[in-house]
């Protein structure tokens, strides 16, 4: 992998309208093709500082300190797929829309690469061929779909904001799955947002760990979870529920 950044935070510092501080002076940088994972509990500031990179801070947040330097351009994959989808447009319709907006391309051949996305992330060719509306897609079809629309903005990061929490584990894995393919064959750098921390050991190299606003440890993956330093961290580690010993379990 090439060590050239393609995103460089710096002392980034975001605030409420209140001035309570949401992220505290956080800094790291994202190799090209890098997978990077910030994982931390709930209200941490993982999300605002995936928005802080896209540039879409939420209203009543800004940034007060810092900066953010990228030298690609980011896509972002939401948590709620259901929520980041028009529920009045089939999702072919949308997707072909990113493309001509994004690819510059006929509105004939825009409609020929989101079907060819779509292919590629795996949807049934029904799907594909009948305009369907989002509500007629299961949560992992739906999932799809957003990852589809953000691969059409050909990002060189992807800001992917716990995108499988809201799935069932099978689905859970095949996305997983399709998203580790995918960056091996496009190259994009990843920023990787997760409560779950198998998953962020399986597809990310380093990880950040976050706690109220501030990064309180960082290191290569398996050396972080093999030798926490900091105590919260190991809290997090050890509140994965393990699963009970199975063999010679059953009576
Ligand atoms: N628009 C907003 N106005 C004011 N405060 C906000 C706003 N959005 C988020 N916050 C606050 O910023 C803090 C960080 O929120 P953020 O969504 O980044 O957390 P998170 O680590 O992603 O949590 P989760 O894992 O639950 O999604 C929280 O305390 C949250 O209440």
């Amino acid at each position: 992998m090439s060590i050239e950044p393609v995103l460089e935070i710096e002392s980034l510092t975001l605030a409420a309208k209140s001035k309570d501080i949401l992220v505290n002076n956080i800094s790291f940088s994202l190799a090209r093709g890098e997978s990077l994972g910030l994982v931390g509990e709930s209200g941490s500031g993982k999300s605002l500082t995936l928005r802080a990179i896209l540039g879409l801070l939420p209203r009543g947040v800004e940034q007060t300190g810092g900066t953010v330097r990228s030298t690609v351009s980011s896509a972002m994959v939401f948590q709620d797929p259901r929520g980041a989808l028009d529920p009045l447009c089939p999702v072919v319709k949308q997707l072909a829309e990113v493309v001509y907006y994004r690819q510059q391309v006929s509105l004939r051949a825009s409609r020929t690469i989101a079907l060819e996305l779509l292919a590629r992330l795996g949807l049934p060719d029904s799907l594909r061929k009948t305009d369907r509306y989002p509500s007629q897609l299961s949560g992992g079809q739906c999932q799809r779909v957003v990852i589809a629309l953000a691969l059409a903005c050909k990002p060189g990061i992807l800001l992917c904001d716990e995108p499988t929490t809201a799935l069932d584990v099978t689905v859970q894995r095949q996305i997983i799955d399709t998203i580790t393919s995918l960056q091996r064959e496009l190259g994009f750098a990843m920023v990787f947002v997760t409560h779950n921390l198998a998953i962020a050991a399986n597809l990310c190299s380093r990880l950040y760990v976050m706690k109220q606003g501030q990064i309180v440890e960082h290191g290569e993956t398996l050396n972080l979870l093999q030798h926490p330093a900091d105590p919260y961290t190991q809290m997090l580690i050890d509140s994965v529920l393990p699963l009970p010993e199975l063999e010679g379990s059953v009576q």
